[in-house]
């Protein structure tokens, strides 16, 4: 059974008609577009924004209404993936290199759902390395920085080059070990100058959703706050 396709279509069932809706970035947040397509076929009547312009040509291939950013006040609903989710429903994303654009889709959505496959629900955050966008201008000495705050930072290459973000950015991934105080973490990144965002969402998700091997989905309880 493909568990990031059950805990998708799961939460797709969450839309309903009229709605406006963030589309997320990734292999999970994909089996949620290719749904949402279906059901648009079938008659259903949202407006959507994406999160990438992967998601976007996706949606538009399927026939889904896009809106622009200019037009998107406020969400009803996003449907996203996580690399990396907690008890308290803190993540870790952007490892498909859309963290930046989920973000600012995310503080607009009055609920974010986060749809992941068993393997990503951990009892601290940490085990993949945190992404994090940078501007390219003196991106050494963002990264020199960025070592200061505890953790070892690899620049993100694709085929001999850095890896370029769909806002022209890069994207560091630090390796911290086990991260104990996520929000707080997402401050001191921030403040450095170079530093567009992290991968760090906290607070932000309203319902996680996993999906496990035996084709079953589960809401994941919340158990305290970060
Ligand atoms: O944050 C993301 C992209 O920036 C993705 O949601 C995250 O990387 C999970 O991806 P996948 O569903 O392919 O495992």
């Amino acid at each position: 059974m493909n568990a990031k396709k059950t805990a998708a279509e799961k939460a797709v069932e969450y839309i309903k008609d009229g709605m406006t809706v963030g589309l997320g970035t990734g292999s999970t947040a994909y089996w949620a577009i290719r749904r949402i397509g279906e059901r648009v076929q079938e008659g259903l009547n949202i407006r959507a924004i994406a999160t990438s312009r992967a998601s976007e040509e996706l949606a538009v291939e399927l026939g889904i209404a896009m809106m622009s950013s200019s037009e998107a006040v406020e969400l009803d609903l996003t449907i996203d993936g996580a690399d990396e989710v907690d008890r308290s429903w803190s993540l870790i994303k952007g490892g498909g290199g859309a963290l930046l654009r989920e973000k600012i889709v995310a503080s607009i959505s009055k609920q974010l759902i986060i749809i992941v496959d068993e393997s990503k629900v951990k009892e601290r955050l940490g085990g993949f390395a945190l992404p994090v966008e940078v501007i390219p201008f003196g991106y050494e000495i963002t990264m020199r920085q960025l070592s200061a705050t505890g953790c070892t930072p690899v620049l993100r290459m694709l085929e001999g080059k850095p890896y370029w973000t769909d806002n022209g950015n890069y994207i560091v991934d630090c390796d911290y070990g086990d991260i104990l105080h996520p929000s707080q973490l997402a401050i001191r990144i921030n403040a450095i100058p170079g530093v567009v965002d992290n991968g760090l969402f906290v607070g932000m998700a309203g319902q996680v959703i996993v999906g496990y091997g035996d084709g079953t989905v589960k809401q994941l309880e919340r158990r305290g706050s970060e």
